[in-house]
C-alpha cells in the first residue's frame, strides 16, 4: 500500500552507504509525493524535494517566500510514500543558526534522509539567477555547525551547498566548500560551476560526496550521468526536470483542446488509468480491506 516500508532511519542509513560506494546516484526532483512513486518505480536511487518547486507548486517565484513547516511538511508527504531515501531542500536554514537547528530537526521528524543548507543571504535566490549575495565564512560556518549540532539521528545527512562560485569565483568557492566541510558536512553542493574543468577542479580540492546540479536553462552544462561519475561526482541531481516536463505537457495538452475541441490527439501521451492505479497500489488497498471497500472497477 502507499506507505514507506522503510523507517527514516533505515533510508539515512542507506544513503550514507550508497554515497560511500562511490556510485553515482541519479536524483530526480518529485514535485508531488505520487512523483516520488514513479521515481522509485523507475529505479532511480534516492527522491529530491526542491525548494524552487515546492515554491512553484504554491505559485509563488524561488526567491525565500516558503517557510521551513512549509518545506517540511511537503517534505514529509513526499518522504512517507516511497522507500527510497529524500533529500531536501533546505535554503539557507530559513533565518539564523537557531532557525537552522529547528529546520533540520522538523525535517528529520519529517522522515527525511539529509537536507542541504546553502550560503546565500536572506532572502535567498535561485542559484543560477544573477545579482544573488553570499554570507561571509564564519556565519556560514555557524549555519552549518548548527545544523550538525541539531541533529538526533547521526545518520541524518548535512550537506553543504555553497553559492560562492558566481560571486567570487572557483579559488574562493572551493575555499569555501573546505570551510563547510571542516565545520561539520557529510556533502557539498558547488552551485552553478561552469563546466567540466571546474567541476574536477572542486572534486580534486575536497574529500567528502560531491552533488552536481544537473538543472535546466541553468549556467552549468548538462553532463550524462557516464561523464559525472568519471568526474568523481556522488549525486546527479534533476532538481525541477519532472515539474518542467509535467507542466510542458500539461501546457500542449491545454493547447490541443483549444486547437482542436478535443484532447483525442494527446491521449498517447498521458499516463493511463491503469498505471496510475499501479502507481498507487488500488490492488493493495482492496487486497487489505476487501470486506468493507471494493475499490476494483
Ligand atoms: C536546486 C535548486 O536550489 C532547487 O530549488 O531546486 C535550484 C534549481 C533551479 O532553480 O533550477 C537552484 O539551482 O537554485
Ligand atoms: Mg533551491
Amino acid at each position: 500500500m502507499l506507505y514507506s516500508t522503510r523507517t527514516a532511519q533505515a533510508k539515512r542509513a542507506a544513503l550514507r552507504e550508497r554515497l560511500a560506494s562511490g556510485e553515482l546516484l541519479r536524483v530526480p526532483g518529485a514535485f508531488n509525493p505520487l512523483s516520488a512513486r514513479l521515481i522509485e518505480a523507475k529505479g532511480f536511487d534516492a527522491v529530491y524535494v526542491s525548494g524552487a518547486v515546492v515554491a512553484a507548486d504554491l505559485g509563488l517565484p524561488d526567491i525565500g517566500l516558503t517557510t521551513a513547516t512549509e518545506v517540511a511538511q511537503r517534505a514529509g508527504q513526499i518522504a512517507r510514500v516511497t522507500d527510497l531515501p529524500t533529500l531536501v531542500d533546505a535554503d539557507t536554514g530559513f533565518g539564523e543558526p537557531m532557525n537552522v537547528a529547528r529546520t533540520v530537526q522538523a525535517l528529520e521528524d519529517a522522515g527525511v534522509a539529509g537536507c542541504h543548507i546553502e550560503d546565500q543571504v536572506n532572502p535567498k535566490r535561485c542559484g543560477h539567477l544573477d545579482g544573488k549575495q553570499v554570507v561571509d565564512e564564519a556565519t556560514a560556518v555557524q549555519r552549518i555547525r548548527a545544523a550538525v549540532e541539531a541533529r538526533r539521528d547521526p545518520g541524518f545527512l548535512i550537506m553543504a551547498r555553497t553559492d560562492v562560485r558566481a560571486v567570487h569565483g572557483l579559488d574562493a568557492a572551493i575555499e569555501r566548500g573546505r570551510a563547510l566541510v571542516e565545520a561539520g558536512a557529510d556533502a557539498l553542493f558547488p552551485e552553478a560551476l561552469l563546466g567540466e574543468d571546474e567541476l574536477a577542479a572542486f572534486r580534486a580540492a575536497v574529500d567528502v560526496p560531491l552533488l552536481a546540479n544537473m538543472t535546466e536553462f541553468g549556467k552549468g552544462e548538462l553532463l550524462t550521468t557516464s561523464r559525472l561519475a568519471e568526474l568523481g561526482y556522488a549525486i546527479a541531481l534533476y532538481p525541477v526536470t519532472l515539474l518542467r516536463l509535467a507542466m510542458g505537457a500539461a501546457e500542449r495538452g491545454l493547447d490541443e483542446i483549444l486547437a482542436t475541441g478535443t484532447q483525442a490527439g494527446v491521449v498517447g501521451s498521458m499516463q493511463t488509468r491503469a498505471e496510475l492505479y499501479d502507481l498507487v497500489d488500488y490492488a493493495g488497498y482492496g487486497r487489505f480491506d476487501a470486506g468493507v471497500y471494493d475499490f476494483t472497477l
